[in-house]
């Protein structure tokens, strides 16, 4: 089984308009309700590929109600912990550019924790744990610490994809594959990446920790792969892009999605990309003859 955690899931509220104007009233067009949040979103894309994940995180408020039903009527299973707090709403603006207002995750306290904690000591040897998305910053770090203990104890993969301070104590874990986007590898080294060959020095700088594979998404410039064996660059496909909230989330269903079939890394990250660009091309996130669609399109060099 795989299991996805959320700790601060949100209602994407989407907002289409052609111009947006800061200070004024601005009236939209299009609006959209998407259940949101990293692990979500990953269980939302294995679900569209055919792959059935439990949605675990922390969820409350009427917001948490809509996020759960949503999932419910969608087919994919949840287990979700209730928290004190309304799960955030995050607002994104897709005008002449795309902004993003992304509100505070909850407060998790010690016996939520645990919680969290018991529901993964059920996990079996070989299941698969992608902890994902924005960490509340008042748990300790040996709340991760436990998390990724537990799973190496019983034999559960561990993916991770979040950033800032919690992505800095995850990579001491030795997960499988962790997926930051360019913007949070320069933050994980609080410097400017300019070039892919500086992106690709520190991605293999960070594999060094243990890492199996690290993924580092560039947007519209592709992404890069790199493990043991081989550094990948992809170029991604060009298209219309409409949205591309949760592009490095279906990046992360997409290889993991073909990886369970085929076990074959450069296969596992073509699919990736593909599914990355299938969501920046539509509104809500990518299905699998979107993605099939672009596969060939990606291009893929090793270096
Ligand atoms: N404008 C775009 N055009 C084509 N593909 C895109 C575009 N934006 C994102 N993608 C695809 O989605 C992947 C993830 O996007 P990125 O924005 O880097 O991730 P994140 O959403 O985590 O910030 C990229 O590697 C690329 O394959
Ligand atoms: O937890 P964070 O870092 O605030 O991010 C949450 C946001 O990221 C998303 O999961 C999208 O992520 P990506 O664009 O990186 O794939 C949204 O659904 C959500 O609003």
């Amino acid at each position: 089984m795989i299991y996805t955690c959320t700790m601060t899931p949100s209602i994407d509220y989407t907002i289409h308009l052609p111009t947006f104007k800061p200070g004024e009233l601005n009236r939209t067009e299009h609006v959209h309700y998407y259940p949101g949040g990293k692990g979500i979103n990953v269980s939302r894309v294995l679900h569209r590929l055919g792959i059935s994940t439990t949605a675990l995180g922390f969820a409350g408020g009427f917001t948490g109600e809509f996020i759960q039903q949503a999932l419910t009527v969608e087919g994919i299973q949840t287990d979700f912990i209730a928290t004190n707090e309304i799960t955030r709403i995050n607002v994104k603006i897709k005008a002449e550019k795309e902004s993003e207002l992304n509100g505070p995750g909850p407060i998790i306290s010690k016996q939520q924790q645990r919680a969290l904690l018991t529901k993964i000591e059920q996990f079996q040897k070989n299941d698969w744990f992608l902890l994902a998305g924005s960490l509340p910053e008042t748990i300790d770090s040996s709340f991760y610490e436990a998390i990724a203990a537990t799973c190496n104890r019983k034999g559960v993969h561990l993916v991770i994809d979040t950033s800032g301070k919690a992505l800095h104590q995850l990579l001491q874990t030795e997960p499988f594959l962790i997926k930051p986007n360019q913007t949070e590898l320069e933050a994980l080294f609080n410097t400017k990446l300019h070039t892919t060959e500086q992106v690709i020095d520190r991605a293999k700088q960070i594999m060094r920790t243990g890492i199996k594979h690290v993924m580092v998404s560039m947007g519209e410039k592709g992404a890069i792969l790199v493990n043991e064996d081989t550094t990948l660059v992809a170029e991604s496909p060009q298209g219309n892009v409409i949205n591309t909230v949760g592009a490095g989330d279906s990046m992360v269903a997409g290889f993991l999605a073909s990886y369970l079939i085929n076990q074959e890394s450069q296969e596992a990250f073509r699919y990736a990309v593909a599914a990355g660009s299938a969501t920046a091309f539509s509104h809500d996130l990518c299905d699998k003859s979107h993605i099939e669609h672009l596969i060939d399109r990606v291009s893929i060099t090793q270096v």
